[in-house]
């Protein structure tokens, strides 16, 4: 896949088939658009685009805007390579873009520098500024500008009926499973391992502290959950806690994670923590003998549902 940062950027010698989305999470409903996208692609012999935007529109739009996102945009960008795109253009979305004419963008984005023969898109889908153009228009312009307009009907989106809102909501609630089921894959968190304070390591807990440099990803429910991670090309186990650890008087949030069967320094290393499932919420103990105890038992649930994957 190629990755363009700007439609300025983008260079084709074939005709395109396009779609225009957030694409945030990549969840099931997202992946059955790009599977059309992809199959009609091959049967024309157009090249497949995703036109992206990052930020996220209402990150721009609305200045305050605390919208959290399921996927950084390195991520987004990873999962949509796994589904067999061949271009993802991941345009930075500003107020100038944002006024746009529905014509202008039509013209001078889509027909003029994306090369486009067909777009892919929901049927509720409005686009130039203030959103004024629906798909009705759009289909007229397809007749002016010679391209086909495939809509994805509302059933289709109803039969999915699934959306990155929901999924954040479940995970914002500790529905890990729910999350995961919409997303067809199990929610992750990425991010680079830091030094903490070394206590976990004196109670037989050393845990890896997951330090997330985007602001904007959204971090599930505090507490404490069944994760894996692939380290050093091995599935590796653990169980994480997202929280503040009460326990130690401390105040920020923090995620750590404890893998089960390992022993590596993993310090300045890049993981990725999957998560499958919420065991408990964080407490805080009188003492860490009490939270060692606590981690025993939530170690012993751990590998008690391990054991039955
Ligand atoms: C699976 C797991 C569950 C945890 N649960 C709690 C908890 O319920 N309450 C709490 O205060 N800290 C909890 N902790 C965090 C510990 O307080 C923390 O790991 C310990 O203080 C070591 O911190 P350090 O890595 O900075 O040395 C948990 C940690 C893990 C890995
Ligand atoms: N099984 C394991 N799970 C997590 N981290 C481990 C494990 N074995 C060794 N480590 C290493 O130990 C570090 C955590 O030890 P810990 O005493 O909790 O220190 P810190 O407070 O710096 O996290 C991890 O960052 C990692 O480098």
């Amino acid at each position: 896949m190629k990755i363009f940062h700007s439609i300025e950027t983008f260079r084709t010698r074939q005709k395109t088939i396009v779609t225009i989305g957030t694409f945030d999470g990549v969840h099931i409903g997202h992946q059955k658009i790009i599977e059309k996208l992809l199959d009609n692609a091959k049967t024309n012999n157009y090249q497949s685009v995703i036109l992206t935007f990052f930020p996220h529109p209402r990150m721009v739009l609305q200045e305050d805007s605390e919208i959290k996102l399921l996927n950084t945009i390195h991520e987004r960008a990873d999962l949509l390579e796994q589904t067999g795109l061949d271009n993802l253009i991941i345009h930075p979305f500003d107020k100038t873009f944002s006024r746009l004419t529905a014509e202008e963008f039509v013209k001078n984005i889509l027909v003029d520098q994306l090369k486009i023969k067909k777009i892919v898109i929901g049927y509720d889908h409005r686009f130039g500024r203030n959103r004024s153009a629906n798909i009705e228009d759009l289909i007229i312009f397809g007749e002016k500008y010679d391209f086909e307009v495939e809509q994805i009907s509302a059933q289709e989106i109803e039969e999915v009926s699934i959306s990155s809102t929901k999924i954040r909501n479940a995970l914002q609630e500790g529905d890990i499973v729910l999350a995961n089921s919409y997303l067809g894959y199990p929610y992750f968190l990425s991010g680079i391992v830091k030094e903490g304070k070394q206590l976990g390591r004196t109670i037989g807990f050393p845990t890896a502290n997951l330090m997330i440099e985007e602001n904007y990803k959204l971090i599930p429910k505090n507490g404490v959950y069944i994760v894996k991670s692939m380290l050093h090309n091995k599935t590796v186990y653990g169980i994480m806690n997202i929280g503040i650890n009460p326990t130690v008087n401390g105040n920020k949030q923090s995620i750590e994670v404890y893998y089960l069967d390992l022993d590596l320094n993993l310090y300045n290393q890049n993981i990725k923590i999957s998560i499958l499932k919420y065991i408990r919420a964080e407490e805080k103990f009188d003492s860490l003998a009490l939270l060692q105890q606590q981690l025993e038992k939530d170690k012993a649930i751990a590998l008690a549902f391990i054991n039955k994957l």
